[in-house]
């Protein structure tokens, strides 16, 4: 009766009763978080194949990878170079590249989709490869604030989609939600938990609410971080090292959002004021409008908050 109600839960599907074991998976979008996602995959020994829209893309997502590599294996192997440039070569070769989607899901166990965060553009995608890829592939969606069920909405395969949310520096943050709609069956969210595991993260069990769990919490914080500053209740400089030096946060609000990029945070914040337009938590900020309206999206195009030429 437990074990009836359990997959009732979570969506039984006679096609997706038994755990699917991660080995090959594609990656669709190589900015940040796809080439982030991709190295630590290859890294753990999986075979990835990264897919975005341009073979020029593609090449800066390797160089990313390869830049990080070699950061990481610095402090990995720092008394052995050689074990280390071997290393390097050896997750490379873990990892292709693609612009044609619908010919890397054919042998995919996972495809985990890190591209521009909209919902038409992500419903679009998996609704093209739900037809191409095998019955047994799970799919999952890297978003920050979309639901997972709008995203899986124009799918099949309901009860093998949930969100896989990490966090940015994929290789450097230990945290991975793990985020099941109620439609994902128990075999597809363990499976994800353990790919998790296996990528030697951390997984934490969300509901499909807005925001997950951390950005839930913390894009509020960056907002109201903006209007403070607004407010002319301090300079950005101060409240950066306030945050830093009061609670011990790795970064301030303005280095943090120039580093996720404004762009993503606008969009984060816009959706859930749409959603809920009383919510105070929720209110605009006339700068970031302004900065995103300008296209200084922050680290990536070069200004945002602050500038990085
Ligand atoms: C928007 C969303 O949906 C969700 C999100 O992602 S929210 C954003 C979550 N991310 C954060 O909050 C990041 C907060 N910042 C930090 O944790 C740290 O500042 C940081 C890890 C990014 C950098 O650390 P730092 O001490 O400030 O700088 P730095 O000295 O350059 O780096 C520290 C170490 O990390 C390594 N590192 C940093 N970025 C790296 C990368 N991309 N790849 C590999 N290694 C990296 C560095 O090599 C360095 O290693 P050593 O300690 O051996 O020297
Ligand atoms: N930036 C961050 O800190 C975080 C972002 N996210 C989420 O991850 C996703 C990606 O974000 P970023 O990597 O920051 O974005 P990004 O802009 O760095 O990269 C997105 C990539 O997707 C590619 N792309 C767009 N449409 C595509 C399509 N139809 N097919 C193939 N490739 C396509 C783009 O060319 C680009 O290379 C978004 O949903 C975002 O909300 C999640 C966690 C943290």
């Amino acid at each position: 009766m437990a074990f009836f109600a359990h997959q009732i839960r979570r969506g039984f599907s006679s096609s997706a009763v038994r755990n699917v074991v991660i080995k090959q998976v594609t990656i669709i979008g190589g900015g940040q978080m796809g080439a982030g996602i991709a190295q630590v995959a290859a890294s753990t020994g999986h075979s990835v194949t990264l897919v975005d829209t341009s073979d020029d893309i593609l090449k800066k997502s390797i160089k990313t990878i390869e830049g990080s590599l070699k950061r990481v294996v610095k402090k990995k192997f720092a008394d052995k170079p050689e074990a280390g440039e071997e290393f390097i070569q050896k997750v490379l070769k873990n990892v292709s590249t693609s612009t044609d989607a619908g010919s890397a899901v054919k042998s995919s166990d996972l495809v985990l989709e890190a591209i521009v965060e909209n919902l038409k553009i992500k419903q679009d995608l998996f609704s093209r490869l739900d037809k191409l890829a095998p019955a047994h592939t799970i799919f999952a969606s890297n978003t920050s604030s979309l639901p997972i069920s709008d995203i899986s909405s124009t799918t099949n395969r309901l009860d093998r989609f949930g969100g896989l949310h990490f966090f940015n520096p994929v290789p450097m943050m230990k945290l991975v939600e793990v985020i099941g709609t109620s439609s994902t069956s128990q075999e597809t969210f363990d499976s994800l938990l353990n790919f998790s595991k296996v990528l030697g993260k951390t997984p934490v069990s969300c509901k499909d609410t807005p925001g997950f769990i951390v950005n839930r919490l913390f894009v509020p914080y960056l907002y109201e971080a903006v209007r403070l500053y607004e407010r002319g209740h301090g300079s950005k400089e101060d409240i950066d090292i306030a945050m830093k030096l009061g609670v011990g946060y790795p970064m301030g609000p303005f280095e943090l959002s120039d580093y996720i990029g404004l762009d993503t945070i606008k969009f984060i914040m816009d959706g859930w004021r749409e959603m809920d337009p009383d919510n105070t938590l929720f209110a605009p900020s006339e700068l970031m409008d302004k900065l995103v309206a300008e296209g200084k999206l922050g680290k990536k195009t070069g200004e945002g908050f602050y500038k990085y030429k």
